[in-house]
């Protein structure tokens, strides 16, 4: 294939590896070599996922760096916490390019990636290395970089919604407040109590309040923008949908900013960006209207009244805050228009 690139897929039988398998199976420049299982080796992928049968290669291959590096150029890690930490040093070193979609590599400091996700963390010398991929903000260093630590699903849609006017000084960072809901996928395919049917189905719960991994992700990269420490309170909700994130933001206003000039600021932050969508008129965005795409859609409410501002934020977990905003880290990274494959319209109703 004439500058394209070949793609392996660890953890292909998750749904971030389901889901990168959709996507790069309809990209023009990426060829799928290698779809790799830890405890399915050699059976049909078809057998996790009927819905992929005769799409995608169907044999899982085992993990093993050097056939890895025989077959393909690029790796994506859709794994659990704790293992691209181990692996991507590996992987680095027989010459791949990495993009990871767990946590392991986007917090800087190691004390913090042991405190809240409570493991090992990576080395110092691959976490400095490590560019944090969140595209249409940190873009530029995403661009030749060789490995990506994908953004998590709430912090892609916590921070697209706030990035401009924090960077603007228009609203107090020392004011945030996140209150942020997510469909089940969003947890994986393993399943346990807390995402049992009966236990999610009509049902609404907060969890993980101010102890949730992604704390210090959005911590640290309000603090890149602002080039002081942050502090939030960010709250995790499980809703009874499949796919979906709304993070529904509050902070008090710097000035007079009306609605027009929220969506005048946020507009032109993001000119050119296909992949955020701004509402105007203060309408405001719901999760089926970005449902299996990788747009993130934001719209705002002004209230003079108590001086705050109120910005919705909509993804849908697993492209925007996955597999998707994965493929566009890979079009930026090739120098490729960072569309690239993905330009497809959500699904709805
Ligand atoms: N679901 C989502 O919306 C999002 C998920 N993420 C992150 O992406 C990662 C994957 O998530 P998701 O796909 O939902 O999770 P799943 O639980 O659905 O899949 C994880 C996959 O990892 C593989 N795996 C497990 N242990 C190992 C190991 N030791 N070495 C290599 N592979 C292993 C498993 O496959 P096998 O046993 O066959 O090897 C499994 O299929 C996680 O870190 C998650 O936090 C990030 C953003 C959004
Ligand atoms: C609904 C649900 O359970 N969501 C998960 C998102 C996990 C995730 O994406 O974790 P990393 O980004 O740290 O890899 C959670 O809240 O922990």
């Amino acid at each position: 294939m004439s500058h394209g690139v070949r793609a392996a897929i660890i953890g292909a039988t998750g749904y971030g590896g389901a889901e990168l398998i959709r996507l790069l199976q309809a990209h023009p420049l990426v060829q799928i070599t290698s779809v790799i299982s830890t405890s399915n080796a050699g059976a049909p992928l078809a057998e996790h996922f009927p819905h992929l049968q005769e799409i995608v290669l169907d044999v899982l291959d085992v993990l093993d760096v050097d056939l890895i590096a025989g077959k393909a150029d690029v790796v994506f890690l859709a794994t659990p916490a704790g293992v691209s930490a181990e692996l991507s040093p590996k992987l680095l070193a027989a010459g791949l390019k990495v993009i990871d979609i767990s946590g392991d590599l986007r917090l800087k400091s190691s004390a913090d990636y042991e405190k809240w996700y409570k493991k090992p963390a990576a080395s110092e010398e691959v976490l400095a290395r490590s560019i944090y991929g969140l595209s249409e903000v940190f873009g530029d260093e995403v661009k030749g970089s060789d490995l990506i630590a994908n953004p998590g699903c709430y912090p892609t849609a916590t921070l697209l919604g706030l990035v401009p006017a924090v960077a603007a000084g228009w609203i107090d960072p020392s004011t945030i407040i996140i209150d942020a809901k997510s469909g089940v996928s969003g947890s994986g395919r393993g399943v346990s109590l807390g995402v049992h049917y009966s236990e999610v189905n009509e049902n609404l719960t907060a969890y993980k309040v101010n102890k949730h991994q992604h704390i210090p992700e959005i911590e640290q990269a309000l603090g890149r923008i602002v080039g002081k420490p942050v502090i939030t309170t960010f709250t995790t909700h499980l809703v009874p949908m499949t796919r979906g994130i709304m993070a529904t933001m509050y902070a008090s206003v710097n000035g007079e900013h009306t609605l027009e000039d929220f969506t005048q600021l946020y507009s032109q932050y993001y000119e050119g960006r296909k992949f955020v969508r701004i509402r105007k008129n203060g309408k405001l965005p719901s999760t089926k209207e970005v449902f299996g795409s990788n747009y993130c859609d934001i719209g705002f409410a002004v209230d003079e009244r108590t001086g705050r501002v109120t910005i919705v934020s909509v993804i849908d977990n697993v492209v925007k805050g996955a597999a998707g905003q994965a493929i566009q880290n890979l079009n930026i990274m090739q120098g490729w228009d960072e569309t690239t494959g993905l330009l497809f319209a959500p699904v709805y109703p």
